[in-house]
């Protein structure tokens, strides 16, 4: 189990990161994520050191019952038996979120070996279970997700009121306990300095629309995460639809706004985008936060027929690889500095332009 975990940390490719599934080229993944507690334990906000063990005693059984379920070789691993680097590169792959490693200790995730499924065990919850799916898939990942929580709470006592539904530790929670989310990238709508407008559209709608990591992070890249912002009242397919409405409209107005792009500004946008698969061709240091603004100009390229030698899953690739833990953890956890960190992700680009 423990080498699944180091499979997972080593490898550079995420599999529903694929940027394969249905609109691709915009909506790079789907996640659904329920929220839940076991009823005779406070959330973990409030529970003791020991509790949280109990909770995560309680709870070690569950990649059994789910392997036995799906064939699928599932993964238990505490937090702190994990190296800090290994904890970061976990949240650069999305596999866990920045808040679940703040405090390691009594935290544990059960992960599936192809990554479609991760439950974080005492984040904001007892378990937040997420189901992640390549392109805008929000019905497959609903549909697993569910299958997930069944097998869950055949053998554990869930929290649940018949008035209420689910309930959570946040009570934005309280409900489905689901949150739905999309992560888009939307480098032509960011150009033309329409992104204010579609944020305050969707939070009109009743959706958040957050960075990179999630809650509190950057849109760097041009990546936005577009997710439901109530659970309570609604049902999981209302909210389900609704986002997925909202999505398709925002991928046609990225897809305008490029059009409008390439056809209004042609030289400029050939300019920007060329300039921008130069730098990473031929530099030989470079920051993360720029490679990932070079790396989201060089997929616009790509994506508008502009820039025809590289293959768009490169963007994906790189998206991964170019994190600075997971760069760290590539060289061997052997502390670089910035700039060897620089030199190394360039190098690194570099060739994996090179080879294509
Ligand atoms: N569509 C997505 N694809 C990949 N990763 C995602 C997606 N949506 C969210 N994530 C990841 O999930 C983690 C948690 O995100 P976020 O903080 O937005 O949600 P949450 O913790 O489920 O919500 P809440 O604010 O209700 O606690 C982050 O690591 C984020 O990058």
């Amino acid at each position: 189990m423990a080498n699944l975990v180091e499979k997972l940390i080593d490898q550079p490719l995420t599999p529903w990161l694929s940027g394969s599934g249905p609109e691709g080229e915009i909506v790079l993944s789907s996640r659904i994520r329920l929220a839940r507690n076991l009823r005779c334990l406070p959330f973990p906000g409030r529970a003791s050191a020991a509790q949280l063990g109990e909770i995560t005693a309680e709870l070690k059984e569950v990649p059994y019952d789910l392997q036995a379920e799906d064939g699928h070789e599932y993964a238990f691993v505490e937090l702190d038996q994990l190296l800090p680097l290994a904890r970061y590169v976990l949240v650069e792959k999305h596999i866990i979120s920045p808040n679940h490693v703040a405090e390691p200790e009594n935290r544990a995730l059960i992960v599936r070996d192809d990554v479609s499924v991760s439950i974080m065990i005492n984040e904001e919850d007892h378990l937040r279970l997420q189901c992640l799916e390549a392109g805008l898939n929000l019905n497959d990942a609903l549909e697993k997700a569910n299958a997930v929580d069944d097998i869950i709470e055949a053998k554990h006592d869930v929290a649940f009121m018949e008035n209420m539904g689910y309930l959570t530790s946040c009570p934005t929670n309280i409900g489905t306990g689901l949150r739905a989310s999309v992560m888009v990238h939307l480098p032509a709508l960011s150009l033309t300095k329409q992104m204010g407008r579609i944020v305050a559209i969707a939070t009109q709608l009743g959706l958040t629309v957050r960075g990179l990591y999630g809650e509190g992070t950057e849109a760097a890249g041009n990546i936005f995460q577009i997710s439901n912002q109530v659970t309570l009242g609604r049902n999981e397919q209302d909210i389900i639809s609704n986002l997925t409405s909202v999505v398709k409209q925002v991928v046609d107005k990225e897809r305008m706004a490029r059009r409008l792009l390439i056809n209004d500004s042609p030289d400029a946008l050939f300019d920007r985008v060329w300039r921008a698969y130069g730098v990473l061709r031929y530099a030989h240091s470079i920051s993360a936060q720029e490679s990932l603004a070079l790396l989201s100009e060089v997929r616009l390229g790509v994506d508008l027929g502009v820039i025809d030698e590289t293959p768009p899953d490169i963007f994906t690739k790189l998206l991964i690889t170019t994190r600075p833990n997971f760069l760290q953890h590539l060289a061997g956890d052997v502390g670089m500095s910035q700039s060897e960190s620089d030199k190394m992700r360039a190098k690194l680009v570099r060739a994996t332009l090179q080879k294509t």
